[in-house]
């Protein structure tokens, strides 16, 4: 997706432990008609897959997510990281890593809202170990729903989540791929795949 590339290229800052800061476009300010285009694009590659639901996980996921729900006319759930007084029981659970935030985070999902009727499709703003698809994917496979594909905002080829997630078997799509993040090079990103 070019104008993600761009907006990577001109916003993308580089942090220490290869992190991309990307605040100004995905992870604090959102723009709403790239956010649109991500939905768009992630709708069109999975469609015909006839999902009946987007999976994702707060919070930078949800927006992309929510967007492609909104193309593809289903419900979006995102697994929420603390479990609310409301949330019914049984749940599923699953842990993962924050990578911008630190520590271990537990994950839930009421089954009331995801089953053994649902079609799903991941979408996540990061793929980077793919630790975080990791967990989404083993909740996805404790509730009998068929997960049908993944699909990233940004991939960090050097991180190898899509390797580390090919057992699942599963289309994996992002919109952008960042190659390398060094001093001497900057931000060397291209579109996804
Ligand atoms: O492929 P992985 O190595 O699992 O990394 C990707 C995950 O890391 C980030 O989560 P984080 O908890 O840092 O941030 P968020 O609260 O902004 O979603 C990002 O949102 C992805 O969910
Ligand atoms: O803002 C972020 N930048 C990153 O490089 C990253 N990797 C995983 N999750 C991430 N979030």
């Amino acid at each position: 997706m070019q104008a993600l590339v761009s907006a990577i290229r001109q916003h993308g800052v580089i942090l220490p432990g290869g992190i991309l800061k990307v605040d100004g476009l995905v992870n604090h300010q959102l723009l709403p008609e790239l956010t649109r285009e991500m939905g768009v694009r992630f709708a069109r590659h999975f469609r015909d897959l006839k999902p009946n639901k987007v999976l994702t996980i707060e919070v930078s996921g949800i927006a992309p997510a929510l967007m492609t729900a909104v193309e593809l006319g289903v419900p979006m759930v995102y697994a929420r990281k603390k479990k609310p007084i409301t949330m019914k029981e049984p749940s599923f659970t699953a842990q993962s890593v924050s990578r911008t935030k630190g520590g271990v985070v537990d994950l839930f999902v009421s089954s009331e809202f995801l089953g053994p009727d649902d079609r799903v499709i991941v979408i996540d703003d990061f793929l980077a170990s793919g630790g975080t698809l990791r967990a989404l994917a083993n909740m996805i496979s404790s509730s009998g729903a068929a997960l049908l594909g993944l699909g990233c905002v940004i991939e960090k080829d050097f991180e190898q989540g899509r390797a580390n997630l090919a057992d699942l078997n599963v289309p994996i799509h992002t919109l952008a791929n960042i190659l390398e993040l060094s001093e001497e090079r900057g931000v060397v990103v291209e579109e996804g795949r």
